[in-house]
Protein backbone atom coordinates (compact mmCIF):
# COMPACT_ATOMS: atom_id res chain seq x y z
CA UNK A 1 0.00 0.00 0.00
CA UNK A 2 2.59 2.31 0.86
CA UNK A 3 5.99 1.89 -1.09
CA UNK A 4 9.37 4.43 -0.07
CA UNK A 5 12.58 3.63 -2.56
CA UNK A 6 15.77 5.26 -2.11
CA UNK A 7 13.58 8.21 -1.03
CA UNK A 8 16.20 11.11 -0.13
CA UNK A 9 15.50 14.53 0.45
CA UNK A 10 17.86 17.68 0.96
CA UNK A 11 17.52 21.09 1.91
CA UNK A 12 20.79 23.05 0.28
CA UNK A 13 23.49 20.98 1.14
CA UNK A 14 21.59 19.87 4.28
CA UNK A 15 20.17 15.77 3.86
CA UNK A 16 17.22 15.61 6.32
CA UNK A 17 16.27 12.05 4.64
CA UNK A 18 18.69 9.75 3.65
CA UNK A 19 18.29 6.71 0.93
CA UNK A 20 15.01 5.49 2.89
CA UNK A 21 13.57 2.28 2.10
CA UNK A 22 9.86 1.19 3.47
CA UNK A 23 7.51 -1.01 2.46
CA UNK A 24 3.95 -0.87 4.24
CA UNK A 25 1.01 -3.36 3.37
CA UNK A 26 -2.34 -2.66 3.44
CA UNK A 27 -4.32 -2.46 6.84
CA UNK A 28 -0.62 -2.23 8.39
CA UNK A 29 -0.01 0.35 11.52
CA UNK A 30 3.26 1.85 10.84
CA UNK A 31 4.93 3.62 13.82
CA UNK A 32 7.94 5.77 12.72
CA UNK A 33 9.60 6.97 15.30
CA UNK A 34 12.81 9.41 15.95
CA UNK A 35 13.95 12.44 17.64
CA UNK A 36 13.30 15.69 17.02
CA UNK A 37 14.37 16.49 13.80
CA UNK A 38 14.75 12.80 12.41
CA UNK A 39 13.25 13.59 9.00
CA UNK A 40 9.55 12.08 10.00
CA UNK A 41 7.46 15.26 8.81
CA UNK A 42 9.79 15.76 5.89
CA UNK A 43 8.82 11.73 4.90
CA UNK A 44 4.94 12.67 5.26
CA UNK A 45 4.93 15.68 3.57
CA UNK A 46 6.42 13.90 0.80
CA UNK A 47 4.40 11.44 0.91
CA UNK A 48 1.05 13.93 1.54
CA UNK A 49 2.49 15.14 -1.86
CA UNK A 50 3.42 18.51 -0.62
CA UNK A 51 7.51 18.60 -1.10
CA UNK A 52 9.24 16.88 -3.85
CA UNK A 53 12.31 14.46 -2.97
CA UNK A 54 15.68 14.86 -4.54
CA UNK A 55 16.08 11.32 -5.47
CA UNK A 56 14.05 7.88 -5.05
CA UNK A 57 10.14 7.55 -5.38
CA UNK A 58 7.10 7.16 -3.16
CA UNK A 59 3.71 5.32 -3.86
CA UNK A 60 0.78 5.20 -2.55
CA UNK A 61 -1.57 3.17 -3.41
CA UNK A 62 -0.01 2.22 -6.81
CA UNK A 63 0.00 5.97 -7.46
CA UNK A 64 3.74 7.71 -7.36
CA UNK A 65 3.53 10.63 -5.06
CA UNK A 66 5.80 13.40 -7.03
CA UNK A 67 3.34 12.41 -10.58
CA UNK A 68 0.16 11.59 -9.53
CA UNK A 69 -0.52 13.76 -6.60
CA UNK A 70 -4.16 14.03 -7.40
CA UNK A 71 -4.71 10.67 -7.05
CA UNK A 72 -2.63 10.27 -3.99
CA UNK A 73 -4.60 12.53 -2.18
CA UNK A 74 -7.93 10.56 -2.70
CA UNK A 75 -6.12 7.70 -0.96
CA UNK A 76 -4.62 9.76 1.39
CA UNK A 77 -6.11 11.55 4.92
CA UNK A 78 -3.27 13.64 6.50
CA UNK A 79 -2.70 15.20 9.30
CA UNK A 80 0.13 17.33 9.66
CA UNK A 81 2.22 18.09 13.07
CA UNK A 82 0.94 22.08 12.83
CA UNK A 83 -2.38 22.79 11.50
CA UNK A 84 -4.95 25.53 11.51
CA UNK A 85 -8.49 25.55 12.15
CA UNK A 86 -10.71 28.02 10.63
CA UNK A 87 -11.95 30.45 13.42
CA UNK A 88 -14.99 31.52 12.59
CA UNK A 89 -16.33 27.81 11.51
CA UNK A 90 -18.53 25.60 13.87
CA UNK A 91 -17.33 22.30 13.62
CA UNK A 92 -20.06 20.77 11.32
CA UNK A 93 -19.08 23.90 8.81
CA UNK A 94 -15.81 23.09 9.01
CA UNK A 95 -15.88 19.12 7.93
CA UNK A 96 -18.78 20.30 5.91
CA UNK A 97 -15.86 22.81 3.64
CA UNK A 98 -13.55 20.00 4.01
CA UNK A 99 -16.11 17.53 2.40
CA UNK A 100 -17.41 19.92 -0.41
CA UNK A 101 -13.37 20.56 -1.41
CA UNK A 102 -13.26 16.33 -2.10
CA UNK A 103 -16.55 16.68 -4.05
CA UNK A 104 -18.95 14.64 -1.37
CA UNK A 105 -21.85 15.17 -2.61
CA UNK A 106 -24.26 17.10 0.27
CA UNK A 107 -26.48 14.94 1.19
CA UNK A 108 -23.62 12.95 1.54
CA UNK A 109 -21.84 14.86 3.88
CA UNK A 110 -24.90 15.17 5.99
CA UNK A 111 -25.04 11.64 6.67
CA UNK A 112 -21.12 11.46 7.32
CA UNK A 113 -20.08 14.24 9.78
CA UNK A 114 -22.34 12.82 12.78
CA UNK A 115 -20.68 9.56 11.81
CA UNK A 116 -17.64 10.98 12.24
CA UNK A 117 -18.10 13.10 14.74
CA UNK A 118 -18.87 9.98 17.09
CA UNK A 119 -16.30 8.69 16.03
CA UNK A 120 -13.38 11.40 17.15
CA UNK A 121 -15.92 12.05 20.46
CA UNK A 122 -16.66 15.24 19.58
CA UNK A 123 -20.89 15.15 18.93
CA UNK A 124 -21.62 17.21 21.52
CA UNK A 125 -19.21 19.52 20.06
CA UNK A 126 -21.30 20.10 16.22
CA UNK A 127 -22.44 23.45 16.89
CA UNK A 128 -19.56 24.54 18.92
CA UNK A 129 -16.72 27.45 17.44
CA UNK A 130 -13.98 25.20 16.15
CA UNK A 131 -11.36 27.77 17.76
CA UNK A 132 -13.01 27.23 21.22
CA UNK A 133 -12.05 23.90 21.32
CA UNK A 134 -9.38 22.27 23.15
CA UNK A 135 -5.86 21.67 21.62
CA UNK A 136 -7.10 17.45 21.89
CA UNK A 137 -10.11 18.14 20.39
CA UNK A 138 -9.21 20.21 17.84
CA UNK A 139 -6.52 17.25 16.98
CA UNK A 140 -9.47 14.77 16.85
CA UNK A 141 -11.31 17.31 15.07
CA UNK A 142 -8.43 17.01 12.27
CA UNK A 143 -8.44 13.38 12.00
CA UNK A 144 -12.35 13.31 11.44
CA UNK A 145 -11.26 16.04 8.89
CA UNK A 146 -8.57 13.58 7.05
CA UNK A 147 -10.97 11.15 7.33
CA UNK A 148 -14.20 12.48 5.46
CA UNK A 149 -13.36 11.05 1.85
CA UNK A 150 -12.71 7.58 3.62
CA UNK A 151 -9.58 7.28 2.64
CA UNK A 152 -7.18 4.11 2.68
CA UNK A 153 -4.53 5.56 4.11
CA UNK A 154 -3.96 7.57 6.96
CA UNK A 155 -0.30 10.09 7.25
CA UNK A 156 -0.59 10.72 11.36
CA UNK A 157 2.15 13.63 12.19
CA UNK A 158 2.38 13.63 15.82
CA UNK A 159 -1.10 13.03 16.67
CA UNK A 160 -0.77 13.00 20.11
CA UNK A 161 1.76 15.61 21.12
CA UNK A 162 0.90 18.33 23.22
CA UNK A 163 -1.64 16.41 24.53
CA UNK A 164 -2.77 15.52 28.09
CA UNK A 165 -2.70 11.69 29.12
CA UNK A 166 -5.92 11.35 29.59
CA UNK A 167 -6.15 13.09 25.69
CA UNK A 168 -3.37 10.64 24.89
CA UNK A 169 -5.29 7.51 26.12
CA UNK A 170 -8.36 8.86 23.86
CA UNK A 171 -6.66 9.14 21.21
CA UNK A 172 -5.22 5.98 20.30
CA UNK A 173 -8.38 4.64 21.19
CA UNK A 174 -9.73 6.23 18.12
CA UNK A 175 -6.53 4.99 16.41
CA UNK A 176 -7.24 1.67 17.45
CA UNK A 177 -10.84 2.20 15.72
CA UNK A 178 -9.42 2.90 12.45
CA UNK A 179 -7.12 0.17 12.46
CA UNK A 180 -10.19 -2.22 13.11
CA UNK A 181 -11.67 -0.63 10.20
CA UNK A 182 -8.60 -1.61 7.92
CA UNK A 183 -7.39 1.63 7.01
CA UNK A 184 -3.44 1.57 6.55
CA UNK A 185 -2.21 4.15 8.71
CA UNK A 186 1.21 5.49 9.39
CA UNK A 187 2.21 7.26 12.38
CA UNK A 188 5.18 9.28 13.65
CA UNK A 189 6.04 10.06 17.20
CA UNK A 190 9.09 10.83 18.98
CA UNK A 191 7.96 8.46 22.22
CA UNK A 192 8.15 4.76 21.52
CA UNK A 193 5.98 3.33 24.11
CA UNK A 194 3.47 5.71 22.96
CA UNK A 195 3.31 3.55 19.58
CA UNK A 196 4.95 0.37 20.22
CA UNK A 197 1.79 -1.26 21.52
CA UNK A 198 -0.49 0.29 19.10
CA UNK A 199 1.70 -0.55 15.59
CA UNK A 200 1.88 -3.84 14.21
CA UNK A 201 5.25 -2.32 12.72
CA UNK A 202 7.95 0.25 13.91
CA UNK A 203 10.77 2.18 12.07
CA UNK A 204 13.28 3.83 13.64
CA UNK A 205 14.40 7.13 12.35
CA UNK A 206 17.48 9.02 13.02
CA UNK A 207 19.75 11.75 11.29
CA UNK A 208 17.45 10.66 7.66
CA UNK A 209 18.63 6.85 8.04
CA UNK A 210 16.15 3.97 9.34
CA UNK A 211 18.27 2.58 11.87
CA UNK A 212 15.64 -0.47 12.80
CA UNK A 213 12.78 -1.71 11.06
CA UNK A 214 10.45 -4.62 11.68
CA UNK A 215 7.99 -5.74 15.29
CA UNK A 216 8.74 -4.45 18.54
CA UNK A 217 10.43 -7.40 19.62
CA UNK A 218 12.74 -7.70 16.18
CA UNK A 219 13.33 -3.76 16.99
CA UNK A 220 14.44 -4.49 20.19
CA UNK A 221 17.03 -7.21 18.99
CA UNK A 222 18.19 -5.00 16.34
CA UNK A 223 19.10 -1.86 18.65
CA UNK A 224 20.03 -4.46 21.79
CA UNK A 225 22.72 -5.40 18.92
CA UNK A 226 25.34 -3.42 21.62
CA UNK A 227 24.35 -3.94 25.01
CA UNK A 228 25.73 -2.62 28.48
CA UNK A 229 27.64 -4.79 30.79
CA UNK A 230 27.94 -3.21 34.60
CA UNK A 231 31.28 -4.51 35.80
CA UNK A 232 32.16 -4.04 39.43
CA UNK A 233 35.29 -4.47 40.55
CA UNK A 234 37.67 -4.05 43.57
CA UNK A 235 40.08 -1.24 44.63
CA UNK A 236 41.93 0.86 41.93
CA UNK A 237 39.89 0.36 38.72
CA UNK A 238 42.41 2.08 36.36
CA UNK A 239 44.03 -1.35 35.68
CA UNK A 240 40.31 -2.57 35.00
CA UNK A 241 39.50 0.58 32.65
CA UNK A 242 42.58 -0.59 30.79
CA UNK A 243 42.13 -3.84 30.39
CA UNK A 244 38.65 -3.87 29.29
CA UNK A 245 39.05 -1.15 27.00
CA UNK A 246 41.27 -3.39 25.09
CA UNK A 247 38.25 -5.87 24.67
CA UNK A 248 37.71 -5.94 20.28
CA UNK A 249 34.12 -6.47 21.46
CA UNK A 250 33.63 -3.70 24.56
CA UNK A 251 33.20 -0.23 22.39
CA UNK A 252 33.57 2.18 25.30
CA UNK A 253 34.03 1.95 29.35
CA UNK A 254 31.93 4.21 30.94
CA UNK A 255 32.22 5.17 34.90
CA UNK A 256 30.70 7.58 37.37
CA UNK A 257 33.73 9.76 39.03
CA UNK A 258 32.11 9.14 42.31
CA UNK A 259 31.54 5.55 42.19
CA UNK A 260 35.07 4.51 39.80
CA UNK A 261 34.38 1.03 41.26
CA UNK A 262 31.05 0.94 38.93
CA UNK A 263 32.17 0.15 34.95
CA UNK A 264 29.59 0.47 31.86
CA UNK A 265 31.13 -1.24 29.04
CA UNK A 266 29.43 -0.60 25.60
CA UNK A 267 29.42 -4.26 24.37
CA UNK A 268 28.56 -5.96 21.06
CA UNK A 269 29.37 -9.67 21.96
CA UNK A 270 27.85 -12.77 22.25
CA UNK A 271 26.81 -14.90 25.66
CA UNK A 272 30.11 -16.81 24.52
CA UNK A 273 32.41 -13.57 24.06
CA UNK A 274 31.08 -12.24 27.78
CA UNK A 275 32.34 -15.70 29.42
CA UNK A 276 35.58 -15.30 27.48
CA UNK A 277 35.74 -12.28 28.88
CA UNK A 278 35.34 -12.72 32.40
CA UNK A 279 37.70 -15.50 32.23
CA UNK A 280 40.46 -13.30 30.79
CA UNK A 281 39.74 -10.95 33.05
CA UNK A 282 40.40 -13.05 36.45
CA UNK A 283 43.33 -14.64 34.24
CA UNK A 284 44.78 -11.02 34.20
CA UNK A 285 44.41 -10.24 37.77
CA UNK A 286 41.52 -8.02 37.05
CA UNK A 287 39.93 -7.78 40.53
CA UNK A 288 36.09 -8.29 39.42
CA UNK A 289 34.10 -8.90 41.93
CA UNK A 290 30.25 -8.91 40.00
CA UNK A 291 29.57 -8.73 35.75
CA UNK A 292 26.38 -8.68 34.75
CA UNK A 293 24.03 -6.99 32.44
CA UNK A 294 22.26 -4.03 32.44
CA UNK A 295 18.73 -4.31 32.35
CA UNK A 296 17.24 -1.84 29.71
CA UNK A 297 13.76 -1.79 28.18
CA UNK A 298 12.84 -0.72 24.45
CA UNK A 299 12.37 2.79 25.69
CA UNK A 300 16.29 3.26 27.69
CA UNK A 301 17.84 1.71 24.02
CA UNK A 302 15.76 3.86 22.01
CA UNK A 303 16.99 6.63 24.02
CA UNK A 304 20.63 5.65 23.68
CA UNK A 305 20.24 4.66 19.97
CA UNK A 306 19.18 8.69 19.32
CA UNK A 307 20.93 10.98 21.65
CA UNK A 308 22.37 12.38 19.21
CA UNK A 309 19.19 13.72 17.94
CA UNK A 310 18.34 17.69 17.41
N1 LIG B 1 12.43 23.77 4.82
C1 LIG B 1 13.54 23.37 5.43
N2 LIG B 1 14.72 23.94 5.17
C2 LIG B 1 15.86 23.53 5.77
N3 LIG B 1 15.92 22.53 6.66
C3 LIG B 1 14.76 21.91 6.97
C4 LIG B 1 13.52 22.30 6.38
N4 LIG B 1 12.54 21.50 6.87
C5 LIG B 1 13.15 20.66 7.74
N5 LIG B 1 14.48 20.90 7.79
C6 LIG B 1 15.47 20.17 8.60
O1 LIG B 1 15.41 18.81 8.23
C7 LIG B 1 15.59 17.96 9.37
C8 LIG B 1 14.41 17.02 9.48
O2 LIG B 1 13.26 17.77 9.84
P1 LIG B 1 11.84 17.09 10.08
O3 LIG B 1 10.87 18.18 10.36
O4 LIG B 1 11.53 16.18 8.95
O5 LIG B 1 12.13 16.22 11.38
P2 LIG B 1 11.11 15.50 12.36
O6 LIG B 1 11.65 14.14 12.59
O7 LIG B 1 9.73 15.60 11.85
O8 LIG B 1 11.27 16.33 13.68
P3 LIG B 1 10.16 16.81 14.75
O9 LIG B 1 9.89 15.61 15.60
O10 LIG B 1 10.89 17.89 15.48
O11 LIG B 1 8.97 17.30 13.99
C9 LIG B 1 15.73 18.90 10.57
O12 LIG B 1 17.12 19.05 10.81
C10 LIG B 1 15.13 20.21 10.08
O13 LIG B 1 15.75 21.30 10.72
Amino acid sequence: MIEIQNLTKRYGSFTALDNLNLSIDKGTVFGFVGPNGAGKSTTFSILATLLSPSEGTAYINGYEVAKDAKQVRKSIGYVPDFFGVYDQFKVHEYLDFYGSSYGIPSAERKAIIPQLLELVNLTEKIDSYVDLLSRGMKQRLCLARALIHDPEVLILDEPASGLDPRARVEMRGILKELKKMDKTIIISSHILPELSELCDELGVIEHGQLIAYGNVSQIENQLQAQKVLLVTVKGDAEQAVTFFEEDPFVVGVNYDEENPQLLQLSYQGTEDDQVTLLKQAIEHGIPVVTLSQKQTNLEDIFMEITKGGE
